[in-house]
Protein backbone atom coordinates (compact mmCIF):
# COMPACT_ATOMS: atom_id res chain seq x y z
CA UNK A 1 0.00 0.00 0.00
CA UNK A 2 2.89 2.75 0.57
CA UNK A 3 4.37 1.11 -2.71
CA UNK A 4 1.61 2.22 -4.40
CA UNK A 5 1.40 5.59 -2.65
CA UNK A 6 4.99 6.46 -3.09
CA UNK A 7 4.69 5.49 -7.16
CA UNK A 8 1.55 7.07 -7.76
CA UNK A 9 3.36 10.42 -5.69
CA UNK A 10 5.86 10.49 -8.49
CA UNK A 11 4.16 10.56 -11.21
CA UNK A 12 3.23 13.62 -13.38
CA UNK A 13 1.01 13.28 -16.52
CA UNK A 14 0.18 14.88 -19.43
CA UNK A 15 -3.44 15.45 -20.77
CA UNK A 16 -2.93 13.02 -23.65
CA UNK A 17 -1.22 10.58 -20.92
CA UNK A 18 -4.28 10.81 -18.71
CA UNK A 19 -7.08 10.19 -21.20
CA UNK A 20 -5.06 7.42 -22.53
CA UNK A 21 -4.78 5.59 -18.88
CA UNK A 22 -7.92 5.93 -18.16
CA UNK A 23 -9.36 4.64 -22.21
CA UNK A 24 -7.74 1.66 -20.51
CA UNK A 25 -10.20 1.37 -17.47
CA UNK A 26 -12.99 1.52 -19.27
CA UNK A 27 -11.54 -0.75 -22.02
CA UNK A 28 -10.78 -3.34 -19.56
CA UNK A 29 -14.55 -2.89 -18.66
CA UNK A 30 -14.82 -0.23 -15.80
CA UNK A 31 -18.30 1.32 -16.51
CA UNK A 32 -17.37 5.40 -17.11
CA UNK A 33 -20.18 6.23 -15.03
CA UNK A 34 -19.12 3.71 -11.95
CA UNK A 35 -15.76 5.65 -11.87
CA UNK A 36 -17.40 8.88 -11.74
CA UNK A 37 -19.39 7.76 -8.74
CA UNK A 38 -16.39 6.29 -7.02
CA UNK A 39 -14.24 9.43 -7.73
CA UNK A 40 -16.75 11.81 -6.92
CA UNK A 41 -17.75 10.07 -3.74
CA UNK A 42 -14.06 10.76 -2.79
CA UNK A 43 -14.22 14.34 -3.39
CA UNK A 44 -17.49 14.90 -1.92
CA UNK A 45 -15.70 13.49 1.56
CA UNK A 46 -12.49 15.21 1.16
CA UNK A 47 -14.69 18.37 0.46
CA UNK A 48 -16.48 17.75 3.84
CA UNK A 49 -13.10 17.55 5.22
CA UNK A 50 -11.46 20.19 4.17
CA UNK A 51 -14.92 22.41 5.11
CA UNK A 52 -15.06 21.79 8.37
CA UNK A 53 -11.64 22.34 8.88
CA UNK A 54 -11.69 25.80 8.07
CA UNK A 55 -15.50 26.50 9.84
CA UNK A 56 -13.14 24.64 13.03
CA UNK A 57 -10.47 27.30 12.05
CA UNK A 58 -12.38 30.22 12.03
CA UNK A 59 -14.57 29.27 14.63
CA UNK A 60 -11.03 28.99 17.26
CA UNK A 61 -11.38 30.18 20.02
CA UNK A 62 -15.41 30.20 20.38
CA UNK A 63 -16.68 28.55 23.17
CA UNK A 64 -18.44 25.77 21.77
CA UNK A 65 -18.32 23.67 18.59
CA UNK A 66 -21.56 22.32 17.44
CA UNK A 67 -20.39 19.32 15.78
CA UNK A 68 -23.41 19.38 13.03
CA UNK A 69 -22.65 23.08 11.83
CA UNK A 70 -26.21 24.21 10.12
CA UNK A 71 -26.66 23.87 6.51
CA UNK A 72 -23.90 25.35 4.15
CA UNK A 73 -24.52 26.85 1.32
CA UNK A 74 -22.61 25.69 -1.41
CA UNK A 75 -22.29 26.68 -5.38
CA UNK A 76 -21.59 23.96 -8.20
CA UNK A 77 -19.79 25.57 -10.97
CA UNK A 78 -20.86 22.78 -13.37
CA UNK A 79 -18.85 22.34 -17.10
CA UNK A 80 -19.77 20.68 -20.07
CA UNK A 81 -17.55 17.24 -20.08
CA UNK A 82 -17.19 14.81 -16.87
CA UNK A 83 -15.59 17.56 -14.81
CA UNK A 84 -19.10 18.78 -14.60
CA UNK A 85 -20.07 15.18 -14.48
CA UNK A 86 -17.68 14.72 -11.35
CA UNK A 87 -19.39 18.60 -9.64
CA UNK A 88 -22.80 17.46 -10.62
CA UNK A 89 -22.43 13.87 -8.35
CA UNK A 90 -20.73 16.20 -5.52
CA UNK A 91 -23.48 18.23 -5.70
CA UNK A 92 -25.83 15.34 -5.25
CA UNK A 93 -24.06 14.23 -2.00
CA UNK A 94 -23.20 17.53 -0.40
CA UNK A 95 -27.26 17.85 -0.80
CA UNK A 96 -27.97 14.90 0.98
CA UNK A 97 -25.63 15.91 3.52
CA UNK A 98 -27.51 18.76 4.13
CA UNK A 99 -25.83 21.28 2.52
CA UNK A 100 -27.97 24.00 0.26
CA UNK A 101 -26.40 23.80 -3.37
CA UNK A 102 -27.19 25.85 -5.89
CA UNK A 103 -25.81 24.93 -9.83
CA UNK A 104 -24.59 27.32 -12.09
CA UNK A 105 -24.57 26.13 -15.79
CA UNK A 106 -24.22 28.19 -18.78
CA UNK A 107 -23.48 25.21 -20.93
CA UNK A 108 -26.59 24.25 -23.20
CA UNK A 109 -24.75 21.01 -24.82
CA UNK A 110 -23.70 18.41 -22.33
CA UNK A 111 -21.74 14.53 -22.16
CA UNK A 112 -24.66 12.92 -21.63
CA UNK A 113 -23.91 11.45 -18.08
CA UNK A 114 -23.13 14.94 -16.99
CA UNK A 115 -26.73 15.82 -18.32
CA UNK A 116 -28.15 12.91 -16.95
CA UNK A 117 -26.75 14.11 -13.58
CA UNK A 118 -28.08 18.05 -13.89
CA UNK A 119 -31.26 16.26 -15.01
CA UNK A 120 -31.55 14.29 -11.48
CA UNK A 121 -30.02 17.19 -9.57
CA UNK A 122 -33.15 19.18 -11.43
CA UNK A 123 -35.55 16.25 -10.21
CA UNK A 124 -34.07 16.79 -6.44
CA UNK A 125 -35.44 20.42 -6.97
CA UNK A 126 -31.23 21.53 -6.85
CA UNK A 127 -31.83 25.42 -8.58
CA UNK A 128 -30.10 25.63 -11.36
CA UNK A 129 -28.71 29.25 -12.95
CA UNK A 130 -27.13 30.34 -16.16
CA UNK A 131 -26.01 32.95 -14.37
CA UNK A 132 -23.34 33.04 -11.89
CA UNK A 133 -25.10 35.89 -9.31
CA UNK A 134 -27.29 34.06 -7.68
CA UNK A 135 -24.27 32.13 -6.46
CA UNK A 136 -22.78 34.85 -4.78
CA UNK A 137 -23.81 34.71 -1.26
CA UNK A 138 -22.62 30.86 -1.53
CA UNK A 139 -20.01 29.76 1.63
CA UNK A 140 -17.79 27.79 -0.62
CA UNK A 141 -17.98 26.89 -4.41
CA UNK A 142 -17.00 23.84 -5.81
CA UNK A 143 -15.45 24.09 -9.65
CA UNK A 144 -16.17 21.75 -11.92
CA UNK A 145 -16.09 23.70 -15.46
CA UNK A 146 -13.18 21.91 -16.58
CA UNK A 147 -10.34 19.99 -16.55
CA UNK A 148 -8.06 17.91 -18.66
CA UNK A 149 -10.03 18.29 -22.08
CA UNK A 150 -10.06 21.79 -21.70
CA UNK A 151 -8.78 23.08 -25.26
CA UNK A 152 -9.51 26.48 -26.17
CA UNK A 153 -8.90 29.53 -24.65
CA UNK A 154 -11.98 30.84 -22.43
CA UNK A 155 -14.78 32.40 -23.77
CA UNK A 156 -17.88 34.58 -22.76
CA UNK A 157 -19.94 34.36 -20.87
CA UNK A 158 -17.74 31.95 -18.77
CA UNK A 159 -14.68 34.24 -19.06
CA UNK A 160 -16.98 36.33 -17.40
CA UNK A 161 -18.30 34.28 -14.76
CA UNK A 162 -14.65 33.39 -13.78
CA UNK A 163 -13.60 36.99 -13.38
CA UNK A 164 -16.80 38.03 -11.45
CA UNK A 165 -16.14 35.02 -8.70
CA UNK A 166 -12.46 35.72 -8.19
CA UNK A 167 -13.21 38.78 -6.97
CA UNK A 168 -15.70 36.92 -4.36
CA UNK A 169 -12.95 35.96 -2.77
CA UNK A 170 -14.34 32.91 -0.96
CA UNK A 171 -13.27 29.67 -0.95
CA UNK A 172 -12.79 27.58 -3.54
CA UNK A 173 -12.00 23.80 -4.45
CA UNK A 174 -11.38 23.08 -7.90
CA UNK A 175 -11.84 19.23 -9.05
CA UNK A 176 -8.62 18.11 -11.11
CA UNK A 177 -7.58 21.30 -11.96
CA UNK A 178 -8.42 25.40 -11.85
CA UNK A 179 -10.66 25.68 -14.49
CA UNK A 180 -8.78 27.82 -17.13
CA UNK A 181 -5.27 26.16 -16.84
CA UNK A 182 -3.98 24.02 -19.49
CA UNK A 183 -3.38 21.03 -18.24
CA UNK A 184 0.57 19.89 -19.28
CA UNK A 185 1.94 24.00 -19.42
CA UNK A 186 -0.23 25.70 -16.01
CA UNK A 187 -0.75 28.35 -18.61
CA UNK A 188 -3.97 30.10 -17.96
CA UNK A 189 -5.80 30.09 -21.15
CA UNK A 190 -7.71 33.68 -21.01
CA UNK A 191 -8.50 33.41 -17.43
CA UNK A 192 -8.83 30.75 -14.59
CA UNK A 193 -10.41 30.10 -11.68
CA UNK A 194 -8.02 31.20 -8.40
CA UNK A 195 -8.63 28.33 -6.28
CA UNK A 196 -7.72 28.25 -2.45
CA UNK A 197 -7.40 23.69 -2.91
CA UNK A 198 -7.29 21.65 -5.94
CA UNK A 199 -8.25 18.12 -5.54
CA UNK A 200 -6.41 16.34 -8.28
CA UNK A 201 -7.76 13.20 -9.67
CA UNK A 202 -5.57 10.21 -9.49
CA UNK A 203 -2.40 11.32 -10.91
CA UNK A 204 -0.42 14.37 -10.59
CA UNK A 205 -1.30 16.79 -13.82
CA UNK A 206 2.22 18.58 -15.16
CA UNK A 207 -0.03 21.64 -15.61
CA UNK A 208 -0.37 22.24 -11.64
CA UNK A 209 3.82 21.70 -11.15
CA UNK A 210 4.04 24.92 -13.33
CA UNK A 211 5.15 28.34 -11.81
CA UNK A 212 3.11 30.16 -13.74
CA UNK A 213 -0.35 28.02 -12.38
CA UNK A 214 0.71 28.73 -8.30
CA UNK A 215 -1.41 31.49 -8.24
CA UNK A 216 -4.45 29.53 -9.43
CA UNK A 217 -3.77 26.10 -7.75
CA UNK A 218 -4.09 26.82 -3.82
CA UNK A 219 -3.36 23.75 -1.54
CA UNK A 220 -3.05 21.05 -4.11
CA UNK A 221 -3.64 17.47 -3.37
CA UNK A 222 -4.02 14.01 -4.85
CA UNK A 223 -7.18 11.86 -4.63
CA UNK A 224 -6.29 8.36 -5.30
CA UNK A 225 -8.81 6.46 -6.72
CA UNK A 226 -7.32 2.86 -7.58
CA UNK A 227 -5.61 3.33 -11.12
CA UNK A 228 -3.48 -0.11 -11.88
CA UNK A 229 0.08 0.94 -11.69
CA UNK A 230 0.27 -1.44 -15.06
CA UNK A 231 -2.20 1.14 -17.02
CA UNK A 232 -0.04 3.79 -16.07
CA UNK A 233 3.33 2.02 -16.21
CA UNK A 234 2.21 0.86 -19.93
CA UNK A 235 0.90 4.90 -21.24
CA UNK A 236 4.18 6.08 -20.05
CA UNK A 237 6.71 3.37 -20.62
CA UNK A 238 7.22 5.12 -23.85
CA UNK A 239 7.37 8.67 -23.50
CA UNK A 240 10.02 10.38 -21.62
CA UNK A 241 9.75 10.86 -18.01
CA UNK A 242 8.57 13.13 -15.66
CA UNK A 243 8.59 12.85 -12.11
CA UNK A 244 7.92 14.51 -9.29
CA UNK A 245 10.39 14.55 -6.21
CA UNK A 246 9.32 12.92 -3.34
CA UNK A 247 10.94 12.94 0.67
CA UNK A 248 11.41 9.74 -0.23
CA UNK A 249 13.29 10.00 -3.16
CA UNK A 250 15.39 12.18 -1.69
CA UNK A 251 15.92 10.56 0.94
CA UNK A 252 16.96 7.14 -0.67
CA UNK A 253 19.32 9.42 -2.75
CA UNK A 254 21.26 11.44 0.34
CA UNK A 255 25.17 9.46 1.75
CA UNK A 256 23.25 8.25 4.32
CA UNK A 257 24.37 5.91 6.38
CA UNK A 258 27.65 6.01 6.08
CA UNK A 259 29.22 3.38 5.97
CA UNK A 260 31.40 2.03 9.24
CA UNK A 261 34.38 2.39 7.95
CA UNK A 262 35.54 5.22 5.72
CA UNK A 263 37.54 8.16 5.28
CA UNK A 264 37.46 11.58 4.07
CA UNK A 265 38.49 11.21 0.86
CA UNK A 266 36.30 7.97 0.15
CA UNK A 267 33.18 10.67 1.25
CA UNK A 268 34.44 12.75 -1.70
CA UNK A 269 36.56 15.93 -2.25
CA UNK A 270 35.08 18.93 -3.39
CA UNK A 271 36.90 21.43 -4.76
CA UNK A 272 34.60 25.07 -5.12
CA UNK A 273 35.99 28.22 -7.18
CA UNK A 274 34.12 31.63 -6.06
CA UNK A 275 34.24 34.51 -4.89
CA UNK A 276 36.11 38.04 -5.68
CA UNK A 277 36.85 40.59 -3.36
CA UNK A 278 33.40 42.42 -4.79
CA UNK A 279 31.60 39.42 -3.90
CA UNK A 280 33.21 37.58 -0.97
CA UNK A 281 29.87 36.51 0.69
CA UNK A 282 28.99 34.51 -2.15
CA UNK A 283 32.12 32.26 -1.77
CA UNK A 284 31.55 31.98 2.26
CA UNK A 285 27.98 31.14 1.27
CA UNK A 286 28.77 28.41 -1.31
CA UNK A 287 31.48 26.81 1.51
CA UNK A 288 28.29 26.41 4.19
CA UNK A 289 25.85 25.02 1.57
CA UNK A 290 28.60 22.60 1.12
CA UNK A 291 29.63 21.87 4.53
CA UNK A 292 26.25 21.22 4.95
CA UNK A 293 26.21 18.63 2.23
CA UNK A 294 28.43 16.28 4.62
CA UNK A 295 31.41 16.47 2.23
CA UNK A 296 34.54 14.05 3.25
CA UNK A 297 36.77 16.94 2.05
CA UNK A 298 36.46 20.90 0.95
CA UNK A 299 38.72 22.84 -0.35
CA UNK A 300 37.38 26.47 -1.88
CA UNK A 301 39.84 28.37 -4.32
CA UNK A 302 39.28 31.91 -3.63
CA UNK A 303 41.27 35.62 -4.83
CA UNK A 304 44.31 35.77 -2.03
CA UNK A 305 42.76 38.44 -0.48
CA UNK A 306 39.28 36.55 0.46
CA UNK A 307 41.88 33.76 2.25
CA UNK A 308 41.39 34.93 5.79
CA UNK A 309 37.54 35.56 5.78
CA UNK A 310 37.42 31.94 4.41
CA UNK A 311 39.86 30.38 6.80
CA UNK A 312 37.84 32.45 9.69
CA UNK A 313 34.06 31.09 8.20
CA UNK A 314 35.40 27.87 7.07
CA UNK A 315 37.95 25.99 9.65
CA UNK A 316 37.57 22.90 8.15
CA UNK A 317 37.88 23.62 4.87
CA UNK A 318 41.32 23.74 3.03
CA UNK A 319 41.40 27.08 1.21
CA UNK A 320 43.47 28.15 -1.74
CA UNK A 321 44.68 31.71 -2.15
CA UNK A 322 44.45 31.92 -6.09
CA UNK A 323 46.28 34.94 -7.99
CA UNK A 324 43.70 37.79 -8.40
CA UNK A 325 42.87 40.51 -11.20
CA UNK A 326 43.10 44.51 -10.13
CA UNK A 327 39.52 44.05 -10.21
CA UNK A 328 39.89 41.10 -7.42
CA UNK A 329 38.77 38.29 -9.09
CA UNK A 330 40.60 34.79 -9.65
CA UNK A 331 43.02 35.74 -12.22
CA UNK A 332 44.64 32.01 -12.23
CA UNK A 333 44.08 28.85 -10.72
CA UNK A 334 47.06 28.11 -8.40
CA UNK A 335 46.21 24.63 -6.74
CA UNK A 336 48.52 23.09 -4.38
CA UNK A 337 51.42 20.76 -5.29
CA UNK A 338 50.52 17.42 -6.83
CA UNK A 339 46.92 18.39 -6.56
CA UNK A 340 45.29 19.22 -10.05
CA UNK A 341 41.72 19.61 -11.46
CA UNK A 342 41.28 15.81 -11.94
CA UNK A 343 42.05 14.66 -8.54
CA UNK A 344 38.68 16.49 -7.15
CA UNK A 345 35.50 13.99 -7.06
CA UNK A 346 33.54 16.98 -8.07
CA UNK A 347 34.26 20.82 -9.02
CA UNK A 348 31.56 23.86 -8.30
CA UNK A 349 32.17 26.81 -10.11
CA UNK A 350 30.32 30.05 -9.99
CA UNK A 351 29.16 32.35 -7.26
CA UNK A 352 30.64 35.57 -6.77
CA UNK A 353 33.39 35.24 -9.57
CA UNK A 354 32.36 37.97 -11.35
CA UNK A 355 33.09 37.51 -15.36
CA UNK A 356 36.60 38.91 -14.92
CA UNK A 357 37.42 35.57 -14.12
CA UNK A 358 36.70 34.09 -16.95
CA UNK A 359 40.28 32.74 -18.17
CA UNK A 360 39.70 29.88 -15.57
CA UNK A 361 36.44 28.33 -17.18
CA UNK A 362 38.08 26.36 -20.09
CA UNK A 363 40.90 25.51 -17.37
CA UNK A 364 37.63 24.13 -15.25
CA UNK A 365 35.71 23.14 -18.27
CA UNK A 366 38.84 20.83 -19.90
CA UNK A 367 39.12 18.93 -16.35
CA UNK A 368 37.73 15.05 -16.14
CA UNK A 369 35.79 15.72 -12.59
CA UNK A 370 31.88 15.81 -12.25
CA UNK A 371 31.44 20.02 -12.85
CA UNK A 372 28.83 22.02 -11.38
CA UNK A 373 28.62 25.48 -13.12
CA UNK A 374 26.40 28.37 -11.47
CA UNK A 375 26.09 32.45 -11.62
CA UNK A 376 29.05 34.13 -13.18
CA UNK A 377 30.40 30.19 -14.38
CA UNK A 378 27.03 30.15 -16.59
CA UNK A 379 27.22 33.48 -17.64
CA UNK A 380 31.12 33.13 -18.97
CA UNK A 381 29.94 30.12 -20.18
CA UNK A 382 27.53 31.78 -22.42
CA UNK A 383 30.04 34.97 -23.30
CA UNK A 384 32.15 32.28 -24.86
CA UNK A 385 29.80 30.33 -26.82
CA UNK A 386 30.99 27.38 -26.02
CA UNK A 387 28.04 25.29 -24.40
CA UNK A 388 27.81 22.77 -27.47
CA UNK A 389 31.20 21.76 -26.33
CA UNK A 390 30.11 20.29 -23.01
CA UNK A 391 28.98 16.68 -25.01
CA UNK A 392 32.30 16.44 -24.86
CA UNK A 393 33.49 16.47 -21.66
CA UNK A 394 34.30 13.24 -20.30
CA UNK A 395 32.68 14.16 -16.81
CA UNK A 396 28.79 15.21 -16.23
CA UNK A 397 28.02 18.83 -16.10
CA UNK A 398 25.36 20.00 -14.24
CA UNK A 399 24.38 23.82 -14.89
CA UNK A 400 22.06 25.67 -12.59
CA UNK A 401 20.50 28.53 -14.12
CA UNK A 402 17.99 31.06 -13.08
CA UNK A 403 15.53 32.47 -16.16
CA UNK A 404 17.93 35.25 -17.12
CA UNK A 405 21.16 33.01 -17.38
CA UNK A 406 18.82 30.30 -18.78
CA UNK A 407 17.88 32.75 -21.74
CA UNK A 408 21.89 33.72 -21.46
CA UNK A 409 23.21 30.50 -22.18
CA UNK A 410 19.93 29.44 -24.52
CA UNK A 411 18.88 32.14 -26.29
CA UNK A 412 17.04 30.16 -29.27
CA UNK A 413 15.53 28.38 -26.65
CA UNK A 414 11.84 30.24 -26.42
CA UNK A 415 9.25 30.01 -23.51
CA UNK A 416 11.76 29.19 -20.70
CA UNK A 417 9.01 30.52 -18.44
CA UNK A 418 5.33 29.45 -20.13
CA UNK A 419 6.83 26.24 -20.80
CA UNK A 420 9.75 25.22 -18.43
CA UNK A 421 9.76 21.17 -18.42
CA UNK A 422 10.05 21.68 -22.66
CA UNK A 423 12.51 24.40 -22.43
CA UNK A 424 14.68 22.67 -19.69
CA UNK A 425 14.42 19.34 -21.67
CA UNK A 426 15.77 21.21 -24.57
CA UNK A 427 18.31 22.73 -22.77
CA UNK A 428 20.02 19.46 -21.14
CA UNK A 429 19.51 17.77 -25.19
CA UNK A 430 21.01 20.49 -26.51
CA UNK A 431 24.20 20.67 -24.17
CA UNK A 432 24.47 17.17 -23.13
CA UNK A 433 24.36 18.56 -19.72
CA UNK A 434 21.85 18.28 -16.68
CA UNK A 435 20.21 21.43 -16.40
CA UNK A 436 18.57 22.84 -13.06
CA UNK A 437 16.06 25.59 -13.71
CA UNK A 438 15.44 27.55 -10.94
CA UNK A 439 12.18 28.70 -10.13
CA UNK A 440 9.19 27.81 -7.60
CA UNK A 441 8.83 24.58 -8.78
CA UNK A 442 12.43 23.79 -10.17
CA UNK A 443 12.92 21.66 -12.99
CA UNK A 444 15.63 19.37 -13.44
CA UNK A 445 16.46 17.53 -16.93
CA UNK A 446 19.09 15.08 -18.69
CA UNK A 447 19.97 14.83 -21.68
CA UNK A 448 17.98 11.02 -22.45
CA UNK A 449 14.61 13.79 -21.60
CA UNK A 450 14.19 12.43 -17.82
CA UNK A 451 12.96 15.14 -15.89
CA UNK A 452 12.83 15.86 -11.94
CA UNK A 453 10.01 18.42 -10.91
CA UNK A 454 10.23 19.84 -7.32
CA UNK A 455 7.03 19.98 -6.17
CA UNK A 456 7.36 22.14 -2.86
CA UNK A 457 9.18 25.44 -2.10
CA UNK A 458 8.92 29.07 -0.27
CA UNK A 459 8.58 32.29 -1.46
CA UNK A 460 11.57 32.79 1.16
CA UNK A 461 13.89 31.43 -1.18
CA UNK A 462 13.75 34.20 -3.07
CA UNK A 463 16.64 36.22 -1.69
CA UNK A 464 19.96 36.92 -2.78
CA UNK A 465 22.21 34.26 -1.48
CA UNK A 466 19.92 31.31 -1.56
CA UNK A 467 21.31 30.37 -4.62
CA UNK A 468 25.12 29.81 -3.59
CA UNK A 469 24.12 27.96 -1.12
CA UNK A 470 21.94 25.32 -3.16
CA UNK A 471 25.34 25.71 -5.22
CA UNK A 472 27.79 24.31 -2.39
CA UNK A 473 24.83 21.42 -1.21
CA UNK A 474 24.86 19.95 -4.89
CA UNK A 475 28.61 20.21 -5.67
CA UNK A 476 28.96 18.15 -1.92
CA UNK A 477 26.40 15.67 -3.06
CA UNK A 478 27.65 15.06 -6.34
CA UNK A 479 31.67 14.49 -4.76
CA UNK A 480 29.88 12.72 -2.64
CA UNK A 481 28.24 10.28 -5.32
CA UNK A 482 31.27 10.56 -7.26
CA UNK A 483 32.08 6.61 -6.46
CA UNK A 484 28.29 5.52 -6.26
CA UNK A 485 25.97 4.52 -9.02
CA UNK A 486 23.61 7.03 -8.46
CA UNK A 487 22.28 8.85 -11.62
CA UNK A 488 23.73 13.02 -11.96
CA UNK A 489 19.73 14.09 -12.09
CA UNK A 490 18.91 12.39 -9.15
CA UNK A 491 21.18 14.00 -7.12
CA UNK A 492 20.82 17.54 -8.20
CA UNK A 493 16.94 16.71 -7.69
CA UNK A 494 18.02 15.60 -4.11
CA UNK A 495 20.12 18.90 -3.72
CA UNK A 496 17.23 21.18 -4.65
CA UNK A 497 14.45 19.02 -2.35
CA UNK A 498 17.00 19.52 0.73
CA UNK A 499 17.36 22.97 0.01
CA UNK A 500 13.84 23.73 -0.97
CA UNK A 501 12.62 21.82 2.74
CA UNK A 502 15.16 23.64 4.48
CA UNK A 503 13.56 26.83 3.71
CA UNK A 504 10.15 25.66 4.25
CA UNK A 505 11.03 24.89 7.66
CA UNK A 506 13.02 27.61 8.24
CA UNK A 507 9.92 29.87 7.03
CA UNK A 508 7.92 27.75 9.31
CA UNK A 509 9.66 28.90 12.22
CA UNK A 510 10.68 32.40 11.01
CA UNK A 511 8.53 33.79 8.95
CA UNK A 512 9.43 33.91 5.18
CA UNK A 513 10.75 37.10 5.68
CA UNK A 514 13.11 35.23 8.57
CA UNK A 515 15.34 32.97 5.55
CA UNK A 516 18.31 34.98 4.75
CA UNK A 517 20.96 32.33 2.60
CA UNK A 518 22.96 32.48 5.74
CA UNK A 519 20.47 31.07 8.13
CA UNK A 520 19.06 29.13 5.56
CA UNK A 521 22.55 26.99 5.60
CA UNK A 522 21.82 26.25 9.35
CA UNK A 523 18.62 24.53 8.52
CA UNK A 524 20.08 22.41 5.95
CA UNK A 525 20.91 19.60 8.24
CA UNK A 526 17.92 21.14 10.95
CA UNK A 527 15.42 19.93 8.51
CA UNK A 528 16.98 16.39 8.06
CA UNK A 529 16.88 15.51 11.65
CA UNK A 530 12.86 16.62 11.56
CA UNK A 531 12.20 14.92 8.21
CA UNK A 532 13.84 11.07 10.18
CA UNK A 533 12.40 12.10 13.49
CA UNK A 534 8.76 12.47 11.63
CA UNK A 535 9.54 9.24 9.54
N1 LIG B 1 -9.28 10.53 -15.82
C1 LIG B 1 -10.17 9.81 -15.22
O1 LIG B 1 -9.97 8.63 -15.11
C2 LIG B 1 -11.38 10.41 -14.69
C3 LIG B 1 -11.78 11.68 -15.07
N2 LIG B 1 -12.82 12.27 -14.52
C4 LIG B 1 -13.16 13.67 -14.81
O2 LIG B 1 -13.28 13.92 -16.16
C5 LIG B 1 -12.56 15.09 -16.50
C6 LIG B 1 -12.22 15.06 -17.93
O3 LIG B 1 -13.45 15.01 -18.59
P1 LIG B 1 -13.64 15.49 -20.08
O4 LIG B 1 -12.72 14.76 -20.95
O5 LIG B 1 -15.09 15.37 -20.36
O6 LIG B 1 -13.14 16.99 -20.09
P2 LIG B 1 -13.67 18.29 -19.35
O7 LIG B 1 -14.68 18.03 -18.35
O8 LIG B 1 -12.44 19.00 -18.93
O9 LIG B 1 -14.34 19.17 -20.49
C7 LIG B 1 -14.37 18.80 -21.81
C8 LIG B 1 -15.54 19.44 -22.49
O10 LIG B 1 -15.38 20.84 -22.53
C9 LIG B 1 -15.42 21.30 -23.90
N3 LIG B 1 -14.47 22.39 -23.97
C10 LIG B 1 -13.12 22.30 -23.99
N4 LIG B 1 -12.58 23.54 -23.98
C11 LIG B 1 -13.61 24.42 -23.94
C12 LIG B 1 -13.69 25.83 -23.89
N5 LIG B 1 -12.61 26.60 -23.89
N6 LIG B 1 -14.92 26.40 -23.84
C13 LIG B 1 -16.02 25.65 -23.84
N7 LIG B 1 -16.01 24.30 -23.90
C14 LIG B 1 -14.81 23.69 -23.93
C15 LIG B 1 -15.08 20.11 -24.73
O11 LIG B 1 -15.63 20.21 -26.00
C16 LIG B 1 -15.71 18.99 -23.90
O12 LIG B 1 -17.06 18.86 -24.16
C17 LIG B 1 -11.42 15.10 -15.54
O13 LIG B 1 -10.81 16.35 -15.41
C18 LIG B 1 -12.09 14.63 -14.29
O14 LIG B 1 -12.71 15.69 -13.61
C19 LIG B 1 -13.62 11.60 -13.50
O15 LIG B 1 -14.96 11.68 -13.81
C20 LIG B 1 -13.32 10.17 -13.30
C21 LIG B 1 -12.14 9.59 -13.76
K1 LIG C 1 -12.01 22.19 -12.54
Amino acid sequence: MKDRQEKIAQVIVTAQQMHDIEERIFTAGMPVVALMEKVAGLIARRIQDIYLLSCQQENKGKASLSPSLPPSRVGILTGPGHNGGDALVVARELYFRGYEVLIYCPFSKLKELTSQHLQYNRSLGLPCYDSIEPLQDCDLLIDGLFGFGLERTLTDPVASAINQLNEWDKPIISIDLPSGLHTDTGEVLGTAVRATHTLCLGLWKQGLLQDQALDYVGKAELIDFDIPLADIQVVLENSPSTKRITKTTALSTLPLPRPPVTHKYKEGHLLLICGSRRYSGGAILTGLGARASGVGMLSIAVPESLKSIMVAQLPEALIIGCPETESGAIAQLQLPAKTDLNSFSAIACGPGLTRDASPILQEVLDSISPLLLDADGLNILAEMGTINTLQKRQNSTVLTPHTGEFKRLFPEIADANQHRVKATREAAAQSGAVVLLKGARTVIANSQGTVWINPESTPALARGGSGDVLTGLIGGLLAQASSKKISVEEIVATGAWWHSQAAILAAQERTELGVDAHTLTNYLIAVLVSTSNKK
